[in-house]
């Protein structure tokens, strides 16, 4: 599906600034090169405020979909698994409660070098592009559904 006529935001855990603005380039990019018209960025502190974040743009109205990016190094402590895990659990419950998209696009690894492996650039994956994959498609669903209830009157099972 393209994004011609789309509006997406980009909500960025800024935690570690490198890896986030690498996570950025690699969403923009892969929306842009669908058509998107507007992709527009809101920046946090960290992956635990990325929730919020996507409720408020979520609610807007103005957001066809959302990308939440970020990336968290597991520490010493269960810190780790308390941020990456409320951030999911939230991600997943805006997106349900409002219908708007919103692309996981949180790295959540256990060094440094795991990270920079997946922000693109020639490494083991880019999350970023990923996720805004990922909206793409959830939005080419939500499109199908509307058209096939415009012809029939029913979406289908
Ligand atoms: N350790 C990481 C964090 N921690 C910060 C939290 O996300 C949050 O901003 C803080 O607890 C204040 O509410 N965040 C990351 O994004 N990545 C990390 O590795
Ligand atoms: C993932 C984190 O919150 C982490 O940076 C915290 O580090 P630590 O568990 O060593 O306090």
């Amino acid at each position: 599906m393209g994004a011609e006529n789309r509006r997406f935001a980009l909500v960025v855990g800024r935690f570690y600034e490198d890896l986030a603005e690498k996570l950025v380039e690699g969403a923009r990019a892969e929306l842009e090169k669908h058509g998107a018209e507007t992709v527009d960025v809101y920046d946090v502190p960290g992956a635990f405020e990325l929730p919020l974040a996507a409720k408020y743009a979520a609610e807007s109205g103005r957001y066809d979909a959302i990308v939440a990016l970020g990336a968290v190094i597991r520490g010493e402590t269960s810190h780790y698994d308390y941020v990456c895990g409320e951030c999911a659990r939230g991600i997943q419950q805006v997106q349900l409660a409002t219908g708007i998209p919103v692309g996981f696009g949180l790295l959540t690894v256990d060094t440094r070098e795991q990270a920079e492996a997946r922000v693109g650039g020639g490494g083991k994956r880019d999350s970023g592009a990923h996720a805004a994959e990922a909206v793409l498609a959830s939005l080419k669903v939500k499109e199908s559904v509307r058209q096939q209830r415009a012809r029939t009157g029913f979406a289908p099972i």
